[in-house]
């Protein structure tokens, strides 16, 4: 049962002055979950390959992959709105894997998720709450729909919404009831850009608050990142990255994390490892070398060098780094990104530099990054190289 009793006695709104403490019952444990879908009685799709994560109470992950990495799938299977092929989802230490949705304590915020078409959104909002018998709902919506920005919307039918409204009824309908465990899918991808900072802060401020344990699916990353304790990085179905942002950005696991987290993009380049032990030297297209702090490389391999534009900085002619020729200089006031022809590498790099850099289009410069901003992985199989 959703826990009702946080509802202010005074104005029986929803609590938003009352703070709750996260409770150890609240954490979600997602233990080897497995999704295959069946067409037919067959097999047709593995959609979610055994996942593991423990998300404490309380806390906000964000989980972020490419399309058709199984995220959707996996916060269904948490709602109850998709059977589970194997291993187990608890609340707590109380398995819900076979509860039906309504009796899980997960509040469901799918934009497309179900609302009675002939009912305004304040019916909708407070049916639930009337049909628990739970004291002054009315008042409990209204505060609520103030806090989402969303007032104006309580006495329209669904069918008149914009999908930025619905998104918000969507995350209000999840909210309303405080569940223990709260799954958004993209909850802010149809809002405007200033609606969306102002109900992501709001968000946030309610999450933390009731002290909901909270994933939510996302395709931006400054998002994820703002909102994110922990980030959850997914590809084909399984996790490749578990870890707070600065983990995942600062030590990335494998090259597809490196790849798919940090904008702009991290550079990747072959390179052969030419000495290693307390550190690795990799020689880079022609006459270019980097230093990696990386100490388990085999001298002689071609591997892949990752180096972030935002750890990039001036190297002199000289010194370690990788040279060549700035084909494009743009200011963009907090910084430079300057493009960069390396020799022999098949396409150009690029490195952000601080705002004003004396660089301009046709000179020839050089930059590095700290040995241990310079990752190496596999080139076969993207595994990081340590
Ligand atoms: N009912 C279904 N039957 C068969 N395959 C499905 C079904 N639903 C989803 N899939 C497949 O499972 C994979 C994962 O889908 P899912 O919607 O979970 O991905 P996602 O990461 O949420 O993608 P997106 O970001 O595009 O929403 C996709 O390849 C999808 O085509």
């Amino acid at each position: 049962m959703a826990d009702e009793t946080l509802t202010s006695p005074r104005t029986g709104a929803h609590p938003a002055a009352a703070t709750a403490a996260p409770s150890a019952g609240n954490s979600l444990t997602l233990t080897d979950l497995r999704k295959t879908y069946m067409t037919r009685g067959r097999p047709t799709f593995e959609a979610v390959k055994g996942i593991d994560m423990q998300i404490e109470p309380g806390e906000l992950v964000a989980l972020l992959g490419p399309s058709g990495c199984g995220k959707t799938t996996t916060l269904r299977m948490i709602a109850g709105l998709e059977t589970v092929t194997g291993g187990d989802i608890r609340i707590g230490d109380r398995s819900i894997r076979d509860l039906p949705p309504g009796k899980r304590d997960v509040g469901v915020g799918f934009e497309s998720y179900a609302l009675y078409p002939p009912l305004n959104i304040r019916e909708n909002l407070a049916y639930g709450l009337k049909a628990r018998k739970v004291p002054d709902a009315d008042a409990r919506v209204d505060a609520l729909a103030q806090r989402l920005e969303m007032t104006e919307l309580l006495k329209l039918r669904p069918a008149g919404l914009s999908s930025g409204q619905k998104q918000r009824v969507a995350l209000a309908r999840a909210l309303i009831r405080n569940p223990k465990v709260l799954v958004l899918d993209e909850p802010l991808s149809h809002l405007d850009a200033s609606a969306r900072q102002r109900v992501r802060r709001e968000l946030k401020v309610l999450q933390r608050e009731f002290g909901y344990t909270t994933i939510v699916v996302t395709h931006d990353q400054l998002e994820a990142l703002s909102l994110a304790d922990r980030l959850a990085v997914m590809d084909q179905g399984i996790i490749q990255q578990f870890g707070t942002p600065d983990e995942v950005f600062d030590d990335p696991a494998n090259q597809f994390v490196a790849d798919f987290v940090g904008e702009p993009k991290i550079n990747l380049v072959e390179g052969v490892v030419e000495r290693s032990g307390s550190g690795t030297t990799v020689r880079i297209g022609d006459g270019s070398v980097l230093q990696s702090r990386a100490t388990t490389a085999t001298p002689g391999a071609t591997v892949m060098v990752g180096i972030r534009p935002q750890d990039c900085r001036a190297a002199e002619a000289d010194a370690p780094g990788l040279h060549g020729e700035a084909l494009v200089v743009e200011d963009l006031q907090e910084f430079t990104l300057v493009t960069l022809a390396v020799p022999g590498l098949p396409a150009p790099v690029v490195a952000q530099l601080p705002s004003g850099s004396p660089v301009g289009p046709g000179d020839r410069i050089g930059f590095s990054a700290a040995a241990d901003r310079v990752y190496l992985f596999d080139q076969k199989d993207g595994t990081r190289i340590r």
